[in-house]
């Protein structure tokens, strides 16, 4: 497999009963390579999960088709290739089952003999960090260690295509780098991840390619560089107390990132945000480093 495309995606949820329908995603194009992480990033709600959802075949969409080599395939894509998938909550593990039999019972669901279902499990758990917590019931691992779990679980069949959802929330930093260090041998031995993520540490150590998704349409998808480059413009930090109301709701209609304590904003705006502030007394202003934090929250708020 070289590439999967998905190609005018577009769903609504129907409430019934009167409550409005929800339009989750609206022709949503994309390219998805082999050996290359495409990260699907939005704000809450922006229809990541529905995505992923509909990639996998666990919801059908209204309209659109995925291609595989730019041929259109009919039924799940699970059909034509192998797919692993980690779903938002670890919904893909059993809470009932150890760490191991978790493995196990994966492994033998995907059809690998026992043999080499032995060897993969032992592989896995030591790339996750439990092999010292094989024997505990998944629902008795902590969060961070679900999720790490649940990792495993996705790929115990070497799949062609990942879906990950938010893989890893709640996971340490430590491990957090195990993971996305796992998941970059797997990329290099060919497979098309796709991952959705808030945490930008690992879109940005993991990604090639970035799609934004707002309102569930596609905003804008390019190579990561490209998407880097876009923040090259200098962002301003100004420390601000007692922000009223009023000031808030101008400045958020300029794009500016209204923190607790600071706002954020382009150079471009400094004097309209100095506008907005007088008379107020104003605290340190500080050049932010701009990152992938800044230029995503740019993108959206454009
Ligand atoms: N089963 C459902 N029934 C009705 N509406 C739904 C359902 N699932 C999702 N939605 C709605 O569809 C829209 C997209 O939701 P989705 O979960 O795909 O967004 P998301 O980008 O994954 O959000 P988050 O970052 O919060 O996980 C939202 O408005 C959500 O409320």
């Amino acid at each position: 497999m070289k590439c999967l495309s998905i190609r005018g995606i577009s769903k609504t949820y129907r409430r019934g009963n009167g409550a409005a329908d929800v339009i989750a995603l609206t022709g949503v194009d994309i390219d998805i390579h082999c050996g290359y992480v495409t990260a699907v990033l939005g704000l809450n709600g922006a229809g990541k999960s529905t995505l992923i959802k509909v990639i996998c075949g666990l919801i059908e969409p209204d309209s659109g088709h995925l291609e595989l080599d730019g041929h259109p395939i009919k039924g799940s894509l699970t059909k034509h290739c192998r797919v692993g998938a980690v779903f938002e909550g670890n919904r893909n593990i059993y809470w009932r089952l150890t760490a191991r039999e978790n493995l196990e019972y994966f492994a033998a669901v995907q059809g690998l003999s026992h043999s080499a279902s032995k060897g993969r499990v032992n592989e896995l758990l030591r790339a996750i960090g439990l092999d010292d917590r094989s024997h505990t019931l998944a629902g008795n691992l902590s969060r961070g260690m679900q999720q790490r779990l649940a990792v495993a679980v996705a790929v115990i069949n070497r799949p062609e295509v990942l879906l990950l959802d938010e893989p890893t929330l709640g996971v340490d930093l430590e491990n957090v780098l195990n993971i996305v260090a796992y998941l970059k041998q797997l990329k290099d031995d060919g497979t098309a991840i796709i991952l959705t993520s808030h945490q930008m540490d690992t879109v940005e150590m993991l990604s090639d390619h970035v799609a934004v998704l707002q309102s569930g349409r596609i905003k804008l998808a390019e190579d990561i560089k490209a998407f880097l480059t876009r923040g090259s413009t200098n962002l301003y930090s100004l420390s601000v107390d007692g922000l009223d109301r009023s000031r808030a709701e101008v400045l958020g209609a300029l794009g500016v990132v209204i923190g607790e304590r600071a706002l954020t904003f382009p150079e471009e705006k400094l004097y309209e945000v100095f506008d907005v502030l007088r008379p107020m007394t104003l605290g340190t202003l500080t050049r932010e480093a701009s990152d992938i934090t800044s230029t995503f929250l740019r993108t959206v708020r454009d």
